[in-house]
């Protein structure tokens, strides 16, 4: 699993809460160079392995001017650049064994998962830094320019980084109910006067940061599915 900065590069199998999971912790990603059907692989494997909900983490750069550095983004949508341009996941022929051809996508991002975690976020205090938008997706490596975060902030994009995407179509292709949420690392820069840059370190200082609340947020929200599944 990717192995560069900030991506351990693990595949760990164990109980979380009393129920079975594998957490991928890395990914890969278009800017190394692979393939997008490689890239989105363990999407399938863990689909094969009986996995049936998926839960999916980022880090990005804040489009919307009301979200803070720290701020964690519910995914509601997503807008896949790359695949505007003919690089989707599921380009080729379709393997039927996994999904149909043309997969419907307005529905890719599970409601009620999006309500558990409105809710586990509340009772566990986490209602100032939890948002909910859209995640845009680019190729990068490159961080955006001035003009490019402008452009996406008036496409309706709340969020930008270079990943996710294209997993939750592969996950939802072949079924999974997906969950995905960013961790805004560091605001876009929008104005030519700001002092501002984005680089890798702000990115995985922000991730440091928020990581204990991220992993609660996950683990209490696993301990929750049985019966939210159970009442589904
Ligand atoms: O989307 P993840 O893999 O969380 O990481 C995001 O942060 C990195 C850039 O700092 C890029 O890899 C971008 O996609
Ligand atoms: N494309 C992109 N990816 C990110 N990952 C973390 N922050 C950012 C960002 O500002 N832009």
């Amino acid at each position: 699993i990717g192995c560069l900065d900030g991506h351990a590069g693990r595949l760990v199998f164990g109980m979380l809460k009393g129920k079975p999971c594998v957490c991928m912790q890395g990914r890969f990603h278009l800017y190394e160079g692979y393939a997008i059907q490689k890239i989105t692989l363990p999407m399938r494997i863990f689909s094969l392995l009986g996995v049936e909900t998926v839960i999916l983490t980022n880090a990005a750069g804040g489009l919307n001017q009301d979200f803070k550095v720290g701020d964690i983004m519910i995914m509601k949508d997503h807008i896949n650049m790359p695949g505007f341009a003919g690089n989707n996941p599921l380009a080729g022929p379709n393997d039927d064994r996994f999904g149909v051809r043309f997969p419907c996508m307005s529905d890719a991002y599970d409601r009620e998962l999006q309500q558990l975690a409105v809710d586990v976020g509340q009772e566990l205090g986490y209602g100032d830094f939890l948002r909910e938008g859209v995640y845009c997706v680019l190729g990068g490596p490159s961080f955006e320019t001035i003009a490019e975060c402008r452009m996406l902030h008036n496409l309706g994009a709340d969020a930008v980084g270079m990943s996710t995407v294209h997993e939750v179509i592969v996950a939802r292709h072949c079924g999974m109910r997906v969950f995905a949420m960013s961790l805004i690392t560091n605001k876009s820069v929008m104005d030519y006067d700001s002092e501002e840059k984005a680089n890798h370190k702000e990115v995985l200082e922000t991730a440091q940061h928020r990581a204990v609340q991220l992993q609660k947020l996950v683990s209490t929200m696993v301990a929750r599915m049985e019966f939210n599944n159970t009442n589904a």
